[in-house]
């Protein structure tokens, strides 16, 4: 589902913290947000997933404003991999998953089959089938990002919001995540503090600084030197990756350009 974010500017505590950002995530595209520590890359999304309202600005969601739809129904269009946690220890995975489901269901209606068939799909594509009965407060931090993972493909929605999902996971889940999401085809907004899997990964790339959109367009046009040196402080050489193909940056970690 198209998705476009026009003149979008947040105020948090009183600081606009996102200034007028306009980008679109056309249908099916991968579309990644990458920019420092503090750059505005969880407000985006969170204003996307309706967690936040902008002072100014819309999310459009197929020509929509998401603010104008009632929340079930932006919950059928919209799923979200958040980074803040919590209230969830209590429930065992299955239970977490199946909470995917609720904008499907009617009150007190409890679940049916196509609810059944929706989470143990979600729980075999994140490899979690077999472990329904486990409780979330049993498992790792990775266990549980696939768990939350898992949960937001139950919802089935048209348009996937993740907020750095590869936080807590191992090199092997990495790679399968990145795979997941490009089998998937489906539109994606998603955060990444991992440049060389944002090139990998993304269709196009968005890159934010203090709160302002610098540079959008493919990884290779986005990703370059310079663009490295101003944006995050660092002294990289942008190559081709051997194995694939890929822009692969080769920091230098010995020589920051900023202190
Ligand atoms: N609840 C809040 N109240 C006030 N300021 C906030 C709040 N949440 C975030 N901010 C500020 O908004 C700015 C953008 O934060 P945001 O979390 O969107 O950045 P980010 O790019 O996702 O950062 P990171 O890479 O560290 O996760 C930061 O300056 C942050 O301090």
């Amino acid at each position: 589902m198209r998705t476009a974010i026009e003149g979008l500017t947040v105020t948090l505590a009183g600081r606009d913290v996102l200034h007028g950002v306009e980008l679109v995530a056309a249908e099916g595209e991968i579309a990644g947000l990458v920019g420092p520590n503090g750059s505005g890359k969880s407000t985006l999304l969170r204003t996307v997933y309706r967690h936040l309202a902008p002072r100014a600005g819309r999310v459009l969601l197929a020509g929509r404003d998401v603010r104008a739809m009632a929340p079930a129904e932006a919950a059928r269009h919209v799923a979200a991999l958040p980074q803040e946690r919590g209230g969830d220890f209590e429930f065992t995975v299955r239970e977490i998953v199946a909470m995917g489901r609720s904008p499907y269901q009617r009150a007190f209606a409890g679940e049916g089959a196509a609810d059944r068939r929706a989470v143990a799909q979600a729980l075999d594509q994140v490899g979690l089938a077999g472990q329904e009965q486990r409780g979330f407060d049993a498992l790792s931090g990775g266990e549980r990002q696939r768990v939350l993972l898992a949960r937001a493909l139950a919802q089935q929605p048209e348009v996937l919001v993740l907020d750095e999902p590869t936080n807590h996971l191992d090199v092997r889940y990495q790679v399968e995540l990145l795979a997941l999401l490009r089998a998937q085809r489906r539109t994606t907004l998603i955060s990444l503090h991992d440049l060389n899997a944002a090139a990998s990964l993304c269709d196009r790339l968005h890159v934010l600084h203090e709160g302002v959109l610098v540079a959008s367009g493919t990884p290779r046009e986005v990703l370059t030197p310079e663009l490295l040196e101003e944006v995050f402080g660092v002294r990289a050489a942008v190559l081709e990756h051997p194995l694939t193909g890929d822009p692969l940056i080769a920091f230098d970690h010995r020589s920051p350009v900023r202190g």
